[in-house]
């Protein structure tokens, strides 16, 4: 092992950061941490301690950070964290000589080639297009979504804002839920309902709109609940799985995903079991005289449990 040829990765959400070293010629990350974003009062804080902890023989001097928001420049900015940091100031904290920064569903689309079966679970039929576009999408702590394109020099990340485009109701119950959760927020994104908040804000408009009483106040709860057979709560999970389907049969079509869809994020690789059972294919394929197109699209979950380390471990490792 080449200890002073080590990369530092990071993959940056609203809620954990996630830490690891890559090494040439070793295929996994190594002394992986996740750390909670709340015990620290920035990247460059987080950063530190993670390296303090692993005290790696020979410090690294380059890294490829994923981060959960736009990356437009040298100032980045996270959507659901209020972490902000200059690239250049980052790369100099840290002692590295190279620092590239990416969105972290674009590292979630650059891990999709390199997945094997052991790594993603289908859910429904359809069969993969070699070549055709393939789509990300993942409710985290906020919604993360990207496309993956066939170029000349192999596979190109597509970052997008995605998860907050406007939510849309297929029923009249879910039309009343936007209703109700628009009095609130004024626009529904997708994120708005397809996060751990989201999950939340599903949970609080189905207690309002029936009457009861919304007992949990965590996300965790609520799903939780929906697994102890609590009806409100398992409506919601039912509610959040279709919703999944609407905004991923949509994605799906705007990128002409005939490589297929993927699914990420902290929450749904933890519900894998629920989802046949759940209406999110039969919503995704629900695309009036497209539900043929949809069906012949794959739908996985990535159970992968970093694939954004999956993806900057390429990128890592291509930095000079
Ligand atoms: N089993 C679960 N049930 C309900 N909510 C969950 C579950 N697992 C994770 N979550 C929620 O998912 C969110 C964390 O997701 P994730 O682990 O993807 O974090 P992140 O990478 O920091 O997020 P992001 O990249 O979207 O900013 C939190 O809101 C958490 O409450």
């Amino acid at each position: 092992m080449t200890q002073h040829t080590s990369r530092l990765i990071a993959d940056i959400g609203g809620t954990n950061a996630r830490f690891s070293l890559v090494y040439p010629g070793v295929a996994e990350p190594q002394d992986t941490r996740v750390l909670p974003c709340d015990d620290y009062d920035g990247l460059a804080e987080a950063a530190t301690a993670y390296l303090e902890e692993i005290a790696p023989p020979v410090h690294p001097l380059a890294g490829a950070f994923a981060v959960a928001c736009p990356v437009l420049g040298d100032r980045v900015e996270l959507t659901n964290r209020d972490w902000i940091f200059s690239v250049a100031e980052l790369k100099e904290q840290l002692g590295l000589e190279r620092l590239e920064v990416v969105n972290d569903f674009i590292a979630v689309a650059l891990s999709v080639p390199r997945l094997t079966d052991e790594h993603k679970i289908a859910v429904g039929g359809g069969t993969s297009v070699f070549g055709a576009p393939i789509a990300v999408i993942g409710p985290g702590t906020g919604l993360g979504v990207a496309g993956l394109l066939a170029g000349e020099s192999g596979w190109q990340a597509l970052p997008t804002e995605g998860g907050h485009v406007t939510m849309a109701a297929a029923t009249e119950k879910e039309a009343r839920i936007l209703d109700w959760l628009r009095d609130r927020h004024g626009h529904v994104s997708a994120e708005r309902v397809l996060s751990g908040p989201g999950l939340l804000n599903l949970y609080q408009a189905l207690a309002a709109l029936e009457g009861r009483t919304a007992e949990f106040t965590s996300p965790h709860e609520v799903t939780q609940g929906a697994q102890a057979g609590d009806s409100l709560a398992g409506e919601t999970l039912a509610t959040f799985f279709a919703m999944l389907g609407t905004v991923a049969g949509n994605l799906a079509l705007t990128l002409g995903a005939r490589g297929g869809l993927l699914i990420a994020g902290g929450i749904v690789p933890t519900l894998v079991k629920q989802l046949p059972t759940s209406e999110f294919r039969s919503r995704f394929e629900s695309k009036g005289r497209f539900k043929s197109y949809l069906a012949a699209i794959p739908t996985h979950v990535i159970t992968h449990p970093y694939p954004a380390f999956v993806g900057l471990a390429g990128l890592a490792l291509r930095a000079n």
